[in-house]
């Protein structure tokens, strides 16, 4: 028998999972005694605001759902705390689709394929059902493999940038890569609706976590000042045995508790940036490294005046090129900051694995001379500035958020949450329902204390696990 522990846990981030919702259901359940390590100097992790031109953007999330039978936690809290938020009308992009040398799509056009298109849909969630109706077998297939199946797959540039609107605009992973059956219906629509809202608020998204962290850590205005969250800690080292854990910092702090609550993204837990001592065993490394980091990276710019359409029905443009994904998705930032002169592009996958790399000035011309000059001419004036995030080659996230691809299996989805003697796993990725978006991390949050307060009682009870 040993002494019962004083339930005592380390935090590894601050974001929506690990340092809000994770620490707040400690909190609310009486164990008081954590801290939260947060490497970088702000919270929120992939909720962060930036700057271009005097105007606040989204570097991270963007969006919230509505409209749905369910009510996602995300948009409770934006309404909470009465976020600007504006309705995505997606109706008349059939209109704003621009071929690769300039000059739109005929609508009649667009709007045949968009038919396909929603066949391909159609057909998609089927077979996903089909295949998750069968609970002896876990077979899947990628999204591609689904439309093969249909003799369905999208060729030409019109074709793939409708492919794109519907998969990768999403899952910022191609329709090669991404499970069927993992993805297929998509919940986060399903459930919270698929009425998009798009945050435009000077205080930033990130505020929603603000709300949170007001609801139990002493906090003065947008400042945490609860002494048990610590910025600029970056763990580097966990060391653990069966009932203890010592994280070391870069800075040569070192911490010990019962527990830790690791809930940095898939990507960092890929890097290997975290030290784990002993070794995680190969199943779990294994589980970690075959799920997918996906990219998403919207790049702002800002001109001196507008020069592309505006008024109703114009937010969002499409530029469908023989090249999937080559500057695909645009909107224009009108209906949210009148007079700001914002347009930005999406792009995802090696496409921002390539403008990551470059320099923001290449990007800038290839942009303007590949792209814009095509749709609305010569004469158009150069953006006074560019703002291009990069997630990927940031070592606190490796990425954007979390894709299930294809052939990773059920089993493997158990291992990767799976804890390891005194360490337990959260963040977005370890809901399988909401993987990718913020009310995944909320709910995993939630999901992996609850867990880590289970083995609390069994351990009051006399039990071991
Ligand atoms: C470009 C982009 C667009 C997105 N769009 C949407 C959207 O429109 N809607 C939506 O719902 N979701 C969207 N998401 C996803 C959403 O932002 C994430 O799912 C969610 O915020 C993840 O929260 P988390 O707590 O799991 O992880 P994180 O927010 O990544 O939190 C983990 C924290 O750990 C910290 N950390 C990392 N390494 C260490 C270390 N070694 N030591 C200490 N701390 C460390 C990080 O700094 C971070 O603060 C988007 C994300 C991105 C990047």
């Amino acid at each position: 028998p040993t002494s019962p522990p004083s339930n005592s846990v380390i935090i590894v981030g601050a974001g929506m999972s690990g340092g809000f919702m994770a620490a707040k259901t400690l909190e609310e359940a009486g164990y008081k005694d954590f801290i939260i390590l947060e490497a970088s100097s702000r919270v929120g992790g992939r909720l962060h605001k930036g700057n271009i031109g005097g105007h606040t953007i989204e570097l991270g999330a963007n969006w919230v759902n509505s409209g749905g039978p369910k009510s996602s936690p995300s948009l409770q809290i934006a309404k909470k705390i009465k976020l600007k938020t504006f309705y995505s009308d997606y109706a008349n992009l059939t209109s704003n689709i621009y071929k690769q040398d300039g000059g739109l799509y005929q609508k009649h056009v667009v709007e045949s394929a968009v038919r396909i298109a929603k066949t391909r849909d159609a057909f998609c969630t089927n077979l996903s059902k089909i295949l998750s109706s069968e609970t002896t077998r876990d077979d899947d297939t990628s999204i591609l493999g689904s439309q093969r199946l249909l003799k369905e797959v999208p060729m030409t540039p019109l074709e793939m940038a409708i492919d794109y609107f519907f998969n990768d605009y999403e899952d910022a992973e191609p329709p090669r890569i991404t499970s069927l059956k993992t993805t297929y219906p998509r919940n986060q629509l399903v459930d919270f609706g698929e009425d998009s809202y798009f945050v435009a608020d000077p205080r930033g998204f990130e505020s929603v976590v603000h709300s949170v962290a007001k609801q139990f850590l002493s906090h003065g205005h947008q400042v945490i000042r609860d002494p048990r969250l610590k910025l600029n800690k970056v763990v580097r080292n966990i060391s653990y045995s069966k009932d203890k854990v010592t994280v070391k910092t870069e800075d040569g702090s070192v911490y010990q508790a019962n527990y830790a609550i690791v809930s940095v993204s898939i990507g960092v837990l890929q890097s290997d940036f975290i030290e784990f001592t002993p070794n995680l065993p190969l199943w779990k490394k294994l589980a970690i490294n075959n799920f997918n980091m996906a990219i998403y990276t919207k790049i702002f710019m800002k001109f001196p005046y507008k020069f592309w359409p505006t008024g109703p029905g114009t937010e969002f443009f499409i530029y469908a090129h023989e090249r999937r994904g080559y500057f695909p998705i645009w909107q224009h930032l009108e209906n949210e900051m009148p007079g700001s002169n914002i347009l930005f592009v999406t792009v995802t996958d090696e496409e921002s694995r390539r403008v990551e790399r470059q320099s923001d000035e290449k990007t800038k011309a290839e942009i303007m001379n590949n792209v814009l000059r095509k749709l609305f001419g010569n004469k158009i004036p150069e953006p006074q500035s560019i703002f291009v995030p990069r997630w990927w080659s940031n070592r606190f996230f490796n990425g954007s958020y979390s894709n299930w691809p294809n052939g990773f299996t059920q089993q493997s989805y158990k291992e990767l949450k799976e804890p390891i003697g005194p360490i337990y796993f959260t963040g977005e990725h370890t809901n399988s329902t909401y993987l990718g978006y913020i009310d995944g991390a909320y709910f995993a949050g939630i999901n992996t204390a609850n867990d880590l307060i289970k083995c609390f009682k069994q351990f009051s009870d006399g039990h071991h696990i």
